[in-house]
């Protein structure tokens, strides 16, 4: 989908992007950074709203920057900040949007109609925007980066403002809209846990260099395959238990097991062997589930080999995070309660 490199951005003294090459495949992209590390440079640049003093390549495979024109008409931005025309209501701005993009005016309507539907806006659709909440201003420039059916979304902090409910809805459409519609969307975002349930590609910006850039998948595979195990009770026994069946086993903070090993077993074996070692020790599993690196683990790895990421981000505060992210995105196996 995108293709580009050496790209550099001053503004002034500041280098807010440098030598920055990124290649994103089609699929749910994350852009991830510290304040000022370059994320919504980078945005811009790509649609040609600041212009980079170098880099080029492809996006949309149409030459870039020279045919920034034409890739801004297959993408669709959802930006920041608030973009509304003051006056008009909901269905108005969004058929305006539609119009700015080429759609005659019928045309413009109908789909403004059918993507405010998809976006849950009901009625409010004939209310002026000014008047909007947080969240609906949210659906509202989500509706508008879409009404023109782009291959492409760029979305920059969608969930903002949004409440829980809202934010899974949400990030549902993001799902929806790249799985059955087959649109490509970066997401740049703090939200860890919105990164890791939806994208299938993660690139870290920190001082306006790439640090990390890779399917999620891979980034997030542990040196050694580990199973993360957690039971109803004292998990002593079965962690005795597995050492003493060669496997290297520790804790995690709330008591559960790491015990790797278990996973280069083959599956079914593997899920007999924990079974057995449980029932021995008369150790009730709650849930087991292969352990992944959380996306806070990987920004701090590539901290730790890079003293930039570090200085960029010492404190990782930037970096929204949920406890219930840390030991993996997707339990494959859940018992009992
Ligand atoms: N118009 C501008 N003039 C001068 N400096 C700028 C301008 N826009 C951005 N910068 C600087 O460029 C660097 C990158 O900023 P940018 O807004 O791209 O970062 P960001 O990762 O999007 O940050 P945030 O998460 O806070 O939105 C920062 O040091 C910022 O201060």
């Amino acid at each position: 989908m995108i293709d580009i490199s050496g790209v550099n951005k001053r503004y002034g003294d500041v280098n807010a992007l440098t030598d920055v090459a990124i290649a994103v495949a089609p699929g749910v992209t994350g852009l991830l950074g510290p304040n000022g590390s370059g994320k919504s440079t980078l945005i811009k640049a790509l649609l040609g709203l600041v212009k980079s003093q170098s880099g080029s390549g492809t996006v949309l495979g149409h030459p870039w920057p020279a045919k920034v024109r034409t890739i801004r008409d297959l993408v669709g931005y959802l930006p920041e900040d608030d973009c509304y025309i003051a006056g008009l209501v909901g269905i108005e701005s969004v058929a305006f949007m539609a119009k700015l993009s080429g759609l005659p005016d019928t045309e413009g309507l109908r789909r403004a109609h059918e993507i405010m539907d998809f976006c849950d806006i009901g009625e409010e659709r004939y209310r002026e925007v000014e008047g909007y909440s947080t969240g609906m201003r949210q659906k509202l420039k989500f509706a508008q980066a879409l009404v023109h059916d782009p291959p492409l979304l760029i979305l920059d902090e969608p969930t903002t403002g949004l409440d829980p409910d809202q934010r899974h809805a949400m990030l549902s459409r993001i799902r929806t809209l790249s799985r059955d519609h087959g649109k490509s969307i970066i997401l740049s975002t703090h939200i860890l846990p919105d990164v890791q349930s939806v994208c299938d590609q993660v690139i870290i910006l920190a001082g306006g260099i790439v640090r990390v850039q890779d399917k999620l998948a891979v980034l997030s595979e542990l040196e050694k395959p580990t199973m993360h195990v957690s039971v109803l009770g004292d998990p002593a026994p079965l962690a005795a238990k597995c050492e003493s069946e060669g496997m290297e086993v520790s804790t995690t903070d709330d008591g559960s097991l790491l015990i790797a090993g278990l996973v280069t077993i083959d599956q079914g074996d593997r899920t007999s062997k924990l079974w057995q070692w449980a029932a021995e020790t008369d150790t009730s599993i709650r849930r087991y589930h292969r352990a992944k690196k959380s996306l806070e683990q990987i920004f701090v790895d590539a901290a730790l080999t890079d003293p930039h990421v570090a200085n960029e981000a010492s404190d990782l505060s930037f970096l929204q995070s949920s406890t219930s992210t840390s030991s993996g995105p997707s339990p494959d196996k859940s018992v009992g309660a």
